[in-house]
């Protein structure tokens, strides 16, 4: 398991490309057959890509002692969002058939947790967040059409933009995890503009649909120091509470963003004036 620590802002100013990548940069999560998991500080997240291909992969028992429980999820929940093929989840005896764009919250304290592709030449991919939790809250599945919508931006500020709210107090009950997957209109490739931060909560941004020459420059920092990390399909940017998380394309892209922390008050955001941006 990748573990990121938590930095101080004084700090992450200071770092060069290499050590802003380091830190706040997980590279391409999916491999056919495999599951990834980056452990970070911020809030104790967990990301996860997770590949299966012709065998099913499950969630380790024993997560290297990183969590220090019997089992992954004794202590935590989970939520994802499959961006591959068709695919499927068993949690403790119970099948989700889980198609692209389709989401799941598991609750803690489910054991037996397996991920399955319906076909290996098309797999699926389950980008997943694991937050720590106090209380089981149930099984959920959640499609694209189930999810609570808010449309953004406008054309003439190139930042229009659908944000699909699947892990949202209207949609279901969770400790601590928030999860969307934000579209851009055509044309548009600003997300999150004007940019904010939310130091009761951190955040992490996983972009995907992306060509391969496609980049997205992701801007973090404190407003009055920007930084910037370059990321290509299927990369996360871990967005500390002090950060600001916003990117522009040079192609079309979505992504998928998570939060946990304080509370769940999506629209508690503290807005940056462009003009106060360095
Ligand atoms: O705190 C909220 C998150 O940063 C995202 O939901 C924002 C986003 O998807 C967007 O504005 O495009
Ligand atoms: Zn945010």
């Amino acid at each position: 398991m990748d573990i990121r620590y938590s930095l101080h802002p004084d700090h992450a100013k200071s770092l060069d490309t290499t050590g802003l990548r380091d830190n706040f940069h997980v590279p391409p999560l999916f491999t056919a057959g495999e599951m990834s998991m980056t452990y970070t500080h911020e809030d104790r997240v967990i990301i996860m890509g997770i590949c299966p291909a012709a065998t099913a992969l499950e969630l380790p028992s024993d997560v290297e002692n990183v969590t220090g429980t019997s089992y992954m999820l004794e202590r935590r929940e989970l939520g994802l969002i499959n961006v591959g093929g068709p695919g499927s989840v068993e949690v403790d005896g119970q099948t989700v058939a889980l198609d692209t764009q389709e989401g799941l919250y598991i609750g803690k304290g489910a054991r037996d947790v397996s991920f399955s592709s319906d076909d290996a030449a098309n797999p699926a991919k389950f980008y997943a967040n694991s937050a720590p939790a106090h209380a089981s809250y149930p099984l959920k599945k959640v499609t694209i059409e189930e999810s609570s919508p808010v449309t953004l931006g406008a054309a003439e500020t190139n930042n229009e933009r659908t944000i699909y709210r699947y892990l949202h107090p209207d949609v279901m009950p969770t400790c601590q995890l928030l999860m969307g997957l934000t579209k851009l209109a055509t044309g548009s490739n600003w997300n999150t503009f004007p940019p904010h931060t939310h130091d009761r909560r951190m955040e992490t941004y996983f972009y995907f649909d992306m060509a391969p020459e496609t980049v997205v420059f992701h801007f973090m920092g404190t407003p009055d120091e920007t930084r910037h990390l370059v990321m290509r399909n299927e990369e996360v940017a871990i967005s500390p509470p002090w950060s600001i998380h916003s990117g522009a394309g040079t192609g079309t892209y979505s992504f998928i963003w998570c939060m946990a922390g304080e509370n769940q008050t999506f629209e508690d955001m503290d807005f940056i004036a462009p003009e106060d941006l360095r």
